[in-house]
């Protein structure tokens, strides 16, 4: 049976594409122009709408959009009141919340039963705390400020609000209509930089990502400001980036496989700059084609890391990495090099990627499957 991904990113266009696993095709078959840089999309409740952030600095906005055979056809539009990255779609259906990275605040809107936007209502701009003010920062040139990076939903409607800046997972709850309130946090190590995290099959554990420590961790749910991780970091870096080389990668994707609560995979972007971003360290000699999504193997309790394995791409910075809802397919993207994979999971543990389909998509940062 075919598959269908919408493909967005540094673009002013939304690419959907055609997977036909039995022909080994995949194949563009409209690109809609929408808002500009349409980085991150997020299935709505109604069939066939979405949403996307319009990621700009300081005049990003939020839309939501259907896709029919004629490609993607925006249908309402709001500004977020700073430089969206992330939108996430309530479980009950009632509305978004965006996550503004530049500003590092949190927004609610209201959707229409229609999927659409409200015009009418939004909450106040909820500006995030920021714990390094008056203290030197750990990594002064990514954490200058709060930055939110995602915005996840737990149980009873709890927010999790994951931000770079502060080392921190805030807990936001929502107040009447649509207010928004921090509750509480969970506190990371000093730069490890929370970017994106997802909640374990049983709903007991937070796995988050550190794009600035290169590494996963997890915290109790529920669990508060006091709580250590249930696990120390445990690093996703390649073996063929040497030792020193780190801290120019930026890890970014986190995400659990559908069908199995103990295969974590996690992307890591930028090594084929490695070189040229450590001029001052010898040369890296073997050059990768791509980088490597890790496969971290969760303990049986899911409260630590058994093992962790590497797939290579083909493709060049992987902001972009979404598994098929039948946890059959992976599809990557490569945002500098203009290229998207599919990949056939196989193996017991879900860690044996086959490359099963290739197209070229300009600068790509997020799917998903419909
Ligand atoms: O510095 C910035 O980074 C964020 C996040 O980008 P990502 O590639 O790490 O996801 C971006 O949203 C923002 O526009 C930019 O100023």
């Amino acid at each position: 049976m075919p598959y269908t991904l919408l493909a967005g990113g540094y673009r002013s266009s939304i690419a959907a594409l055609a997977f036909d696993p039995a022909a080994g095709t995949l194949t563009k078959v409209s690109d809609a122009h929408t808002p500009i840089n349409p980085s991150w999309l997020e299935h709505a409740p109604a069939k066939n709408t979405f949403y996307a952030v319009s990621e700009d600095e300081t005049n990003g906005t939020v839309f939501s959009a259907v896709v029919n055979d004629d490609g993607v056809q925006v249908t309402s539009e709001r500004k977020t009141h700073g430089g969206p990255c992330h939108v996430h779609v309530n479980k009950d259906g009632s509305g978004i919340v965006v996550a503004n990275y530049v500003g590092g605040s949190v927004l609610h809107i209201p959707t229409n039963a229609d999927g659409t936007l409200s015009t009418t209502s939004e909450s106040p701009v909820l500006s995030l705390p920021f714990p390094y003010e008056n203290s030197p920062k750990p990594n002064p040139a990514r954490q200058d400020a709060p930055h939110a990076h995602q915005v996840l939903e737990g149980e009873n409607g709890l927010l999790y609000v994951f931000d770079l800046g502060s080392d921190r997972i805030y807990h936001v709850i929502r107040q009447g209509e649509s207010g928004l309130k921090v509750v509480d946090w969970n506190q990371c190590a000093p730069g490890f930089g929370p970017r994106h995290g997802v909640v374990s099959h049983d709903g007991k554990l937070l796995y988050v990502l550190g794009e600035l420590g290169h590494a996963v961790t997890a915290f109790d749910i529920p669990s508060t400001h006091d709580y250590h991780p249930v696990f120390a970091p445990v690093g996703i870096i390649p073996p063929s980036v040497p030792e020193g080389y780190s801290g120019s990668m930026d890890a970014a994707e986190i995400t659990l496989h559908p069908n199995d609560p103990r295969t974590l995979y996690v992307s890591n972007r930028l090594e084929l700059d490695a070189s040229k971003a450590n001029p001052t360290l010898p040369p890296i000699q073997e050059r990768q084609v791509g980088d490597a999504v890790a496969v971290l193997r969760l303990k049986a309790n899911g409260k630590g890391v058994e093992s962790v394995s590497f797939v290579r791409t083909n493709c060049d910075t992987i902001r972009a990495f979404q598994i098929s809802a039948d946890g059959k397919y992976a599809a990557v993207a490569g945002q500098q090099n203009e290229l998207v994979e599919v990949y056939e999971i196989g193996g017991d543990k879900h860690d044996q990627w086959k490359l099963v389909a290739a197209a070229p998509v300009d600068r790509v940062t997020d799917f998903i499957w419909l």
